[in-house]
């Protein structure tokens, strides 16, 4: 299982120092929306070049015009770039197309569906790389997890990687171990720790198993 961390609260010198703590024990770094909202594509740019050897994912939550914002996303230095499952299946073909021909990698995020095993299904067919379960910061703080989501994806997914997002800590991470996504994404969990690297480090040693 691959750990990704997510970078959500910072600035570009801010996500540069962050990830060099934690470098040696993260897949993918993410730039997060709030990231982008606030410095553009700039960020993925500049934390491409400052860790070439990383994958960058630009969480660019894309709802409509798929395949130019790919397009941007991919000129930027993306490796893998974020889709809305709750949008048209057209938005989700036009960000795959473009993807393949850019060499990039789709992850869809269904935060918010709610017919989550339907529309997994329907989504696993358009020959997207990753679906992402996703309890955002709103719902969170109800105090909701995708754990239960993430068992629906795997019993309905049989093409695509599947992911888990939303409020992980070291203390639920065997919880999405459990039900063995190929992805685990990990913002606060690791951002907000007194000792990120030691943090980062036990988690990927659970996830090696
Ligand atoms: O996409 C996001 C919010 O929309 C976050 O990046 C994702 O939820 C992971 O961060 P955290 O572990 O802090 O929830």
């Amino acid at each position: 299982m691959q750990l990704q961390l997510a970078l959500d609260l910072v600035n570009i010198p801010e996500a540069i120092e962050l990830v060099k703590e934690v470098e040696p024990y993260v897949d993918i770094v993410e730039i997060g929306t709030p990231i982008i909202i606030n410095e553009g594509l700039h960020a993925v740019k500049a934390l491409k070049e400052a860790f070439p050897s990383l994958q960058v994912l630009a969480d660019l939550k894309i709802m409509d015009a798929g395949g130019y914002e790919i397009m941007k996303a991919a000129e930027a230095g993306a490796d893998i770039i974020t889709v809305l499952g709750a949008t048209d299946d057209s938005t989700i073909r036009g960000a795959v197309d473009e993807a393949r021909k850019q060499n990039k990698k789709i992850m869809v995020d269904m935060i918010n569906v709610k017919d989550i095993a339907t529309r997994a299904k329907e989504i696993d067919a358009l020959g997207v790389d990753y679906i992402c379960v996703h309890t955002g910061y709103d719902l969170q703080a109800a105090g909701k997890n995708s754990f239960e989501e993430l068992q629906t994806i795997k019993a309905v997914v049989k093409n695509a990687k599947t992911a888990v997002a939303g409020g992980i800590k070291l203390h639920t991470l065997q919880e999405a171990i459990s039900a063995e996504p190929d992805l685990v994404i990990v913002g606060g969990g690791i951002t907000g720790a007194d000792n990120k690297s030691g943090v980062a480090a036990q988690m990927r040693q659970m996830l090696r198993g």
